[in-house]
């Protein structure tokens, strides 16, 4: 048993499961009309609900006492601090700094981040307005219509997913075509419409080492000066966002072209940063600072609220009840918004590579589950699919359901009835349905009493299916910041319980080096193959361009 384990709320959760475990979730409704008033909370602009969870006061009490136990509260002080708290690379993390409004110091290893902040928060915005006033323009004189922002990870999802998110605040004098993938097809298929005289190409790499982003922004400058664009013209057209601006510059762009990030963020939570000047051009700069000012909004509350009216930290702690105490290999997210499709796949790459992690910050192995299979998508569609196996399949997967009281696109009943859908869903999985409501269902159809027992027992529906439903008045870029900042601390808090470190990747960093030896030898004429047998044939077929 590891110290984790072993603490006494860990043992006593253990315990208490047994007792939440013999209740269903209808009977503790039943039991206590006051329950959805005693578990909701209202943060930055959001209010939760998680009455729906499999949970009483004892609950709560026991996961609050275990983050105290694992010193979450001290972590989550120190990393506000700038104290290196991302042992294995020696870092702060400190995307908090980038959006602090106030007008302190935050040190980082001896520099002022908030310092650092301010002034890239003013370049970015002289720059976004440079190109809506169209003082700075293509080569040939004409403004820009089209950005094409190269990048992939933390500098891809964010900038892409948040602006889709803010389409309703677009000022419509600019696209923004997003390229992430080494497959040429994604960035044939985007420059194909695209007029090289009218289009911007920002490249984000924190590092300024990854592949995919270097090998597109390289194509990216061929099909530029293929298209009869003086090499002069680059530093008008190429901007880069990046850690290693050193780099950037032998590459090609100009110095001051070249927004920094910091070590201190890492690229999973890098979109507060010139990372996100994909939304400013989008959205306009009063937006993105909007977007800041709800992230910091919930960073005060996650600083400042105790443990048990903690909405990240309660959220947090229920993530983990479910998955250290009811075995829950996966967790879902249900945006019930079109603007937020993209939210699951955004806190996908957040929780997954920030706690996908089997050893603790000591390196000694976990003996308990860690980051759980983040996944999801938009409602109502997946009411049509997979919702199935979450009502009937066999485990247990906590759900998440996101739902803005207003629709930025008011049509109909549509919005109406895409709440019922809503909140039906998170009713459904907790109620269920019993063999007898179903038989009664069944009852004078015709079936005989034997045929009517059978099928009925196909349509029950356990329930006891937990789950959290998130409202917001509207989708804006103030809800949305806190929307964001929410799952980035809930995940915080997951990892500062498990002890581990969720501020490295280095699962993810074996992808970047692992391709390169085998990329030497699919480009080689030499029969090496210095590989297995199953990957050298595979090579070998590479090279003929054929599977025979
Ligand atoms: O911004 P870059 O340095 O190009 O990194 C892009 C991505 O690379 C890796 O896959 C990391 O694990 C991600 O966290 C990062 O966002």
């Amino acid at each position: 048993m590891s110290a984790l384990t072993a603490l006494p709320a860990w043992q006593a959760l253990s315990q208490h499961r047994d007792t939440i475990e013999s209740t269903h979730l209808r009977d503790l409704f039943a039991q206590d009309p006051s329950r959805a008033e005693r578990y909701q909370l209202h943060a930055a602009g959001l209010f939760l609900d998680y009455a729906k969870n499999r949970i009483n006061d004892d609950t709560i009490a026991l996961l609050c006492q275990l983050a105290r136990e694992t010193g979450v509260e001290a972590l989550r002080d120190a990393m506000f601090r700038g104290e290196v708290i991302n042992n294995t690379e020696g870092r702060p993390v400190l995307h908090t700094a980038l959006r602090y409004s106030g007008e302190g110091a935050i040190q980082a290893q001896g520099e002022d981040a908030a310092a650092e902040v301010r002034d890239t928060l003013k370049r970015m915005k002289a720059f976004v307005e440079a190109i809506h006033s169209q003082s700075w323009k293509g080569y040939d004189g004409d403004a820009f219509t089209d950005v094409v922002s190269i990048g992939i990870g933390g500098s891809f999802l964010g900038p892409k997913i948040m602006s889709e998110a803010l389409r309703p605040y677009w000022r419509g004098d600019l696209r923004c075509h997003f390229v992430a993938n080494i497959d040429g097809t994604a960035l044939t298929e985007k420059l194909k419409k695209l007029d090289p005289k009218r289009t911007l190409i920002l490249m984000s790499s924190k590092s300024f080492t990854t592949q995919e982003t270097l090998t597109n922004t390289e194509s990216a400058r061929q099909w530029f000066l293929d298209s009869g664009a003086p090499e002069s013209a680059i530093g008008q057209h190429f901007v880069a966002v990046s850690a290693n601006v050193p780099a950037a510059e032998a590459f090609g762009i100009k110095a001051e072209n070249v927004y920094p990030m910091w070590d201190w963020v890492g690229g999973r939570y890098s979109l507060w940063s010139a990372i996100g000047l994909p939304i400013a051009l989008l959205v306009g700069f009063d937006h993105f600072e909007a977007l800041l000012r709800g992230a910091e909004a919930m960073d005060t509350h996650f600083r400042e609220a105790p443990l048990e009216q903690n909405m990240p930290a309660l959220m947090g702690l229920l993530s983990l009840w479910y998955t250290n105490f009811f075995n829950s290999g996966s967790q879902v997210i249900l945006t019930y918004d079109h603007y937020l499709r993209g939210l699951p796949a955004y806190v996908q790459q957040l929780d997954m590579e920030s706690n996908g992690k089997g050893v603790n910050k000591e390196g000694e192995p976990m003996d308990c589950a860690t980051g759980p299979v983040i996944w999801g998508g938009e409602g109502t569609n997946g009411q049509h699919a997979y919702h199935q196996l979450l009502h009937q399949g066999s485990g247990v997967i906590p759900a998440d359901f996101i739902l803005p009281l207003q629709s930025h696109n008011p049509l109909g009943r549509h919005h109406a009835m895409l709440a019922s859908n809503c909140l039906a869903q998170t009713q459904a999985l907790m109620q269920g349905k019993t063999q007898a409501e179903a038989e009664a269902e069944l009852a004078g159809k015709g079936l005989d009493a034997g045929a009517l027992t059978e099928l009925a027992r196909h349509k029950v529906m356990p329930g006891n299916k937990p789950s959290n439903t998130l409202l917001m008045d509207k989708l804006t870029p103030h809800t949305l910041g806190a929307l964001v900042a929410l799952y980035e601390h809930r995940t915080f808090v997951q990892g500062a319980v498990w002890g581990i470190n969720s501020f490295d990747q280095w699962g993810v960093e074996l992808g970047k080096v692992l391709g390169n030896a085998i990329l030497d030898e699919l480009e080689s004429n030499q029969p090496k193959l210095d590989q297995d047998s199953s990957t050298a044939n595979l090579i070998r077929m590479f090279r003929k361009g054929q599977i025979n």
